[in-house]
């Protein structure tokens, strides 16, 4: 089977994560799609970082509807911070039977040459890339392992959804409604 690997932070995951996943599921070869939850990025130091098994709770409430999507707490086994090859290694060992492709935002392709062995990366599986707002295709548009996929511009992030529970401010249709509950049963993030 050919599986997308969606990797992030999920702090908390909103409807932005779970509609690009459904537009690779839906326009393109991918069958399955696996949210990967990082307990640490490289990149990212955030204090308001939820505990990665609460973070991995909302990932799996969010996907709970769709049989195609799959939540992993792999990297929640493996050396922090998270670097995306060695869970990639880790995950085609532990399932040979099936090839992955890594998903990933067009803005994050300029910050891409930073990761750890990443020309690996683009060798061991390659990348489905899908566009983002104020985003170029000048970087890797036209090397062989990366494939450009249209997708909705949605202008939401975590930290838009994080701020507004600080402020008080709903977040309703923002993320699932299962998700919510939890986020407001748990007090998360105030
Ligand atoms: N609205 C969105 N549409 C498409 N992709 C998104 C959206 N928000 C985040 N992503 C991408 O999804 C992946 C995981 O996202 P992440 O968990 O970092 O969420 P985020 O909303 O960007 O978080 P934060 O605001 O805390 O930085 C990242 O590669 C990120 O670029
Ligand atoms: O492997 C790397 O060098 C690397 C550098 C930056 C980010 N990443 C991964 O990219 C994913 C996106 O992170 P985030 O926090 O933006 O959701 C997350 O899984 C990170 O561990 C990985």
């Amino acid at each position: 089977m050919k599986i997308g690997l969606f990797f992030g932070s999920f702090n908390p995951i909103h409807i932005g994560h779970l509609i690009i996943a459904n537009t690779m599921h839906a326009t393109t070869d991918l069958e399955q799609i696996w949210f990967i939850v990082s307990p640490q990025n490289p990149f990212k130091k955030n204090n308001s970082l939820l505990h990665e098994f609460d973070r991995f709770d909302l990932v799996q409430r969010a996907i709970s509807d769709n049989a195609a999507f799959k939540a992993s707490d792999v990297e929640f086994h493996m050396p922090k911070p998270s670097y995306t090859i060695d869970t990639l290694i880790r995950i085609q060992e532990k399932f040979p039977q099936h090839e992955f492709k890594l998903i990933m935002g067009e803005d994050n392709l300029a910050q891409f040459p930073n990761w750890k062995n990443y020309e690996q990366i683009l060798e061991y599986t390659g990348l489905y890339v899908y566009n983002r707002p104020n985003s170029k295709k000048h970087i890797f548009g036209n090397h062989p392992a990366v494939r450009f996929i249209e997708a909705p511009l949605l202008d939401i992030s975590a930290t838009f959804i994080r701020n507004s529970l600080k402020n008080g401010v709903s977040i309703k249709y923002l993320v699932p409604e299962s998700v919510e509950q939890l986020i407001k049963i748990k007090k998360f993030y105030l």
